[in-house]
């Protein structure tokens, strides 16, 4: 199995059980899901399992990334701080289409405090399903890349 199949998931305590449904949910289309936990629900903080995650990202080591959190809004927000992340938090199947066609987003975002487990699955589906469109959208991308310098 090669990098460009593999995809992390991680989450805070809010969202174990969601991102178990999305991790096999995501394994039966054959994606190699790469699930950093947690397994357990004790209290945790989002910010340390969003950065672990986009590590996976931004080293190379999985293509993508699913983080959630009770909102998804924290755990979006310290993914993006790690260089090469562009994470976008998701409550609707056309956002999530669209971060991919239009910002290359590498991570998705999710509340599971926000979402039901059928739409969130819908909206992973969106995003995994999208590919970047390049063109001027790359001309855009390339400004953002150009901020972490
Ligand atoms: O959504 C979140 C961050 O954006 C967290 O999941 C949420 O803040 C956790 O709250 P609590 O500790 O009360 O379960």
């Amino acid at each position: 199995m090669t990098a460009n199949n593999r995809i992390v998931l991680s989450s805070d305590h809010a969202a174990i059980e969601l991102r178990q449904a999305i991790a096999e949910h995501i394994a039966a289309k054959g994606w190699d899901v790469v699930d950093i936990g947690p397994v357990t629900p004790e209290s945790t903080h989002y910010p340390k399992h969003g950065e672990a995650a986009a590590q996976r990202v931004a080293s190379g080591d999985c293509r993508l990334g699913i983080i959630l959190c009770g909102t998804g809004q924290g755990i979006m927000m310290a993914a993006n701080k790690v260089k090469g992340i562009r994470c976008g938090t998701c409550s609707d199947t056309f956002s999530a289409r669209m971060i991919r066609q239009h910002n290359d987003a590498n991570m998705l975002s999710l509340g599971a405090r926000v979402v039901g487990e059928g739409l969130a699955l819908d909206i992973v589906d969106a995003f995994l399903g999208a590919e970047f469109e390049g063109g001027r959208h790359g001309t855009r991308v390339d400004m953002i890349k150009a901020l972490e310098e």
